[in-house]
């Protein structure tokens, strides 16, 4: 049987890697083959793209672009191969970031967003998308919190990330079967319990 396709999404500092691996783990206690991966990156190649698209400027096309081409490497070299062998793919990011940053961060045409969708990854789409969501202050102080050197798109200013946010809302609002928001300005341990619940309905 193929496997399930899990993205994690939401504005940085939301909490998606404290989660990733924690959820990896309570699916392989199930007896599930389990491979977590991240975008931009995720091949090597990918891994290339993405320390040019985390520190360099570029056209915001380009930026798209690049984006989804590292994403078809990933989906051709690893998580189709990988869904097809009826492991499951937890992914810290995957097309909704492309939607959310590039679109409504730096507002990309939507219809381009669309076109590069469906030609990158007309037939498939995440099972499920974890959108972590939170006030954007909340998120700046556990960045801060964490003392973490700051990458291009964590350097940008707070209606950036302002309007990043509310494109993942309203992604997730047309999207209802797919993605569930998390209210992720909560206890580690309340949002686990929340995952475990909404990743029950999956299996
Ligand atoms: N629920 C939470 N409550 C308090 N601090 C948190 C919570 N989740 C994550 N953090 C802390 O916030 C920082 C950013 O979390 P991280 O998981 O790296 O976010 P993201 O991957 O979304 O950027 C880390 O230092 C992490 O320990
Ligand atoms: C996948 C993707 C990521 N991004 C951005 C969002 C993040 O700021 C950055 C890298 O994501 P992330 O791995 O979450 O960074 P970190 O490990 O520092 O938490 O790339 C886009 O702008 N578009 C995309 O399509």
């Amino acid at each position: 049987m193929r496997g399930k396709f899990i993205t994690f999404e939401g504005i940085d500092g939301a909490g998606k890697s404290s989660h990733v691996e924690w959820l990896a783990e309570y699916l392989r206690r199930q007896g599930r083959v389990v491979q977590v991966t991240r975008e931009p990156g995720g091949t090597p190649l990918g891994e290339r793209l993405r320390e040019l698209l985390l520190n360099e400027t570029m056209h915001l096309e380009t930026e798209t672009l690049l984006m989804f081409a590292a994403r078809r490497e990933h989906l051709a070299s690893r998580i189709e191969p990988a869904l097809a062998r009826g492991e499951w793919v937890i992914c810290d990011r995957f097309s909704d970031a492309t939607w959310a940053y590039q679109g409504g961060g730096r507002g990309l045409d939507k219809s381009k967003f669309l076109a590069l969708e469906h030609w990158v990854h007309e037939h498939l789409q995440p099972d499920l998308t974890l959108l972590f969501d939170l006030p954007l202050e909340v998120a700046r102080e556990r960045i801060v919190l964490a003392n973490r050197v700051l990458d291009k798109f964590e350097q940008e200013r707070a209606d950036f990330h302002e309007r990043v946010r509310q494109a993942y809302l309203e992604r997730a609002h047309a999207h209802p079967a797919r993605m569930r928001v998390i209210q992720a300005d909560n206890t580690l341990e309340n949002i686990r319990e929340k995952l475990e619940e909404i990743v029950s309905t999956l299996c």
